[in-house]
């Protein structure tokens, strides 16, 4: 094979890995490259290899997502086999046989890879908003926040990190893996969300607070109770944070305002200490929220400046979304 086509495959392999691990929609995988590619091709070595970067992946094969999720995936790609022509290759038919006979469950794993060669695992609900929170999924700015945080590790480095509203935990555990904080404290308003951030904490090889089995060479991992409405400057002057960061919260204008309510009292807390740094990451969905976002910032007194864009290179998440990042002086 040319080395041109190596690396074009290649890609499509990785392409395909980071999607399914981290269980993204099928319509996001490129399926059009690789019916070209299949075309092209004689044996099944190709789709050999994608059924063992997916299905047969070993973090898969520790963590797999839904099996609802895993069927229609080898749905999918058995049409696209058939499609060309290509010999059979059993190992595909197999592995729909074992996905159908597998027992239905709403709970599934979504993993990411890092750089380092370990992985981010996350236990999740399959549904977007459930148990009346959207919290229990992994959100776009997420990822954003993550891939920023490793291209940055410096920003946490030994230093204490207080994230709001965690969600199902994929930032901090990112963070914790790959950037060395001395602290790392995840929080959320909402006890379902909680409960399934504290089982992810331990998911991933992490130690929370009280275990005294904890590894020396790991942050110190906290898992807390906060609402943005009723935390208190003194309960907020406990935390001592370096760096305040926060992925997705400005869905909503009473989301926006919460927030920026909980930012003026983390400035207050540290009147005679350096303020934290604080960075959030948000998907613009719509211009008028982050306007009353950056409205509401200035009326409480809060500088911001927008860190420059960074394109998608770890991550699967939308890559027709706009995102962005903004760095505020408490
Ligand atoms: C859209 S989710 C984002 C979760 C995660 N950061 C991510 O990006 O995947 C918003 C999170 O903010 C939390 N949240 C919303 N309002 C809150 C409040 N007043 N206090 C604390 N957490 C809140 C929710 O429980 C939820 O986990």
């Amino acid at each position: 094979m040319a080395p041109e086509e190596n690396a074009g495959t290649e890609l499509l392999l990785q392409s395909f890995e980071r999607r399914f691990l981290a269980a993204r929609t099928l319509r996001s995988f490129p399926w059009q490259s690789l019916e070209a590619k299949l075309r092209d091709s004689s044996d099944s070595e190709l789709l050999r290899d994608i059924l063992h970067k997916t299905v047969k992946h070993p973090v898969c094969v520790k963590h797999p997502p839904s099996v609802k999720y895993a069927r229609c995936f080898l749905s999918e790609l058995i049409k696209k086999h058939e499609a060309v022509h290509t010999e059979p290759l059993d190992e595909l038919y197999e592995a729909l046989v074992e996905t159908l006979m597998a027992k239905e469950c709403t709970l599934g794993h979504w993993s990411y890879l890092l750089p380092s060669g370990g992985s981010v695992t996350l236990s999740e609900s399959t549904a977007i908003i459930s148990h009346g929170t959207t919290g229990l999924v992994t959100w776009d700015a997420a990822l954003y926040l993550a891939e920023w945080a490793i291209e940055n590790p410096a920003a946490f480095t030994n230093r204490t990190v207080l994230e709001l509203g965690s969600g199902a935990g994929l930032t901090g555990l990112a963070i914790c893996k790959m950037c060395r904080p001395r602290a790392y404290i995840f929080s959320d308003c909402h006890s379902r969300v909680l409960e399934q951030l504290r089982g992810n904490v331990l998911l991933n090889g992490l130690s929370l607070e009280a275990d005294i089995t904890a590894k020396l060479d790991s942050p110190r991992v906290t898992v807390a109770q906060l609402d943005w409405d009723v935390a208190t400057v003194h309960q907020l002057s406990a935390f001592q944070p370096d760096v305040v960061i926060a992925a997705d919260v400005l869905y909503c204008p009473e989301a926006i305002v919460s927030l920026v309510g909980v930012l003026r009292r983390l400035a207050a807390c540290r009147e005679h200490q350096q303020a934290p740094e604080v960075y959030v990451a948000f998907t613009i969905r719509n211009p008028e929220t982050c306007q009353l976002f950056t409205t509401e910032l200035g009326w409480a007194g809060i500088r911001w400046e927008a860190e420059a864009h960074h394109d998608q290179k770890l991550f699967p998440y939308g890559e027709h979304l706009e995102m962005a990042m903004l760095n505020l002086t408490l």
